[in-house]
């Protein structure tokens, strides 16, 4: 059995890889071993039914003898660990959740649903740097996978409404602390149904905007508001997180050298942990509605198209929905009055799911 060692496990990101891995039946595949920067010494986690203790995760001897690492720890975790690693000479596989190695040119973003020929190919050339892709854009992926394999794009702008779980578990605790400052402000005013809806209004702004308002890792108001920018600032006026669309997805199709162009504006709204996106794609050619939904559909097991039609899109098409599913549907398909080559799509997927660890679970499973 291959060694694997699991780094960043506890987290957010890693904890629902260890859910996945469970219900895959993934650990009695391999020989785990489970690392913590900060906890080493103490009790692994049962996940694989051995009892074991948390090796240190920056330990370089610990970590080279395994055969496959996944890192779920983050960014500076992998730039502090990974190049050293390898300068020590360790020839293993590292899959990685972060960002950092992703454009690198040794890596292959990994989401082999839709590009298991470029995972193949990497794999036969002696890449062994696979790193998941940025959520929103293997979110995107999944959903308009067929377009992509049929090369029916000329570019896509997405508008992207993304939940607070990107932005980590703390973020995801002041949006629900956020959303219970807003109601205690106001509960005995909703308590009675004729008290002036003007006067509520006006005690939620107050709220939002007054100093004891929970602000700390957003920096603004998220819920009953939103944020349109996410992650760092760029030269070009676009965020990191737009500027990933482009790259990322190009990366990810293996056309980086004839690229199609995907720019749009990010913007961070109040769902807990599913990424939706509102796409306007500028086909190659008018292709009939029913046959693009066709094409949409049989891309993989996951995509699931939903009719254009009110109520099952109300029903089917949102994060309440989706959230904690491998589902990604996609509605709202349309030609739009701007001319038959040009469509609009809705998509909703869970960002931990597709959109961070099930990737990386594969990915080991590809290698195994
Ligand atoms: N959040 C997201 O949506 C996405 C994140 N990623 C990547 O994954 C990385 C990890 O993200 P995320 O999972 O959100 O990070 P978390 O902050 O949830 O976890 C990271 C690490 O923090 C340490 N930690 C300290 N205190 C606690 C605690 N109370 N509970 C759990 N862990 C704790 C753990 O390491 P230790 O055991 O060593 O102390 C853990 O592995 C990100 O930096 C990013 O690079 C990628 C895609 C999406
Ligand atoms: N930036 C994403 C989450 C994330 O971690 O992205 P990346 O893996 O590209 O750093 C968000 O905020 O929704």
């Amino acid at each position: 059995m291959k060694k694997v060692g699991l780094v960043g496990w506890r987290g957010m990101v890693g904890s629902v890889l260890m859910e996945r891995m469970l219900a895959e039946d993934d650990f009695s595949v391999i020989d785990a071993t489970f690392f913590s920067t900060s906890q080493a010494g103490q009790a692994a986690p049962s996940y694989s039914g051995k009892a074991s203790v948390l090796q240190d995760a920056n330990d370089i001897n610990a970590l080279a003898d395994m055969d496959i690492i996944i890192s779920c720890q983050g960014g500076d975790y992998t730039k502090s660990v990974f190049p050293g690693l390898r300068e020590a000479g360790w020839k293993g596989y590292w899959i990685d959740a972060a960002s950092a190695l992703r454009m690198q040119e040794d890596s292959v973003i990994v989401l082999d649903p839709v590009n298991r020929s470029v995972i193949d190919t990497a794999l036969e050339n002696g890449v062994t740097n696979f790193v998941g892709g940025n959520c929103t854009v293997s979110l995107m992926l999944m959903a308009l996978g067929g377009l992509f394999e049929q090369d029916l794009i000329e570019w896509i702008s997405p508008m992207t409404y993304q939940a607070a779980s990107g932005a980590g578990a703390q973020n995801m605790r002041e949006l629900i602390a956020q959303m219970g400052s807003i109601h205690g402000s106001v509960d005995e005013l909703l308590a009675s149904p004729s008290s002036a809806i003007l006067e509520i209004d006006k005690r939620v702004a107050d709220q939002m905007r007054g100093e004891a308002f929970p602000t700390d890792n957003f920096g603004a108001a998220l819920a009953g508001s939103l944020i349109p920018w996410i992650d760092s600032q760029l030269e070009s006026g676009q965020s990191r997180e737009e500027w990933k669309a482009e790259v990322e997805t190009n990366k990810i199709l293996g056309r980086s050298a004839s690229p199609i162009p995907i720019d749009g504006i990010c913007v961070r709204i109040g769902a807990m942990r599913c990424h939706s996106q509102a796409l306007t794609i500028k086909m190659k050619k008018d292709v009939p509605v029913a046959d693009i939904n066709n094409i949409l559909a049989e891309a993989n097991d996951w995509v699931k198209v939903i009719p254009n039609e009110r109520d099952v899109t109300i029903r089917e098409l949102s994060p309440a929905v989706v959230n904690g599913t491998l589902s990604v549907p996609v509605g709202r398909i349309r030609k739009l009055t701007m001319g038959p080559e040009y469509i609009s799509a809705f998509t909703v997927g869970d960002q931990l799911l597709w959109g961070a660890a099930e990737p990386l679970r594969r990915m080991l499973r590809i290698l195994l």
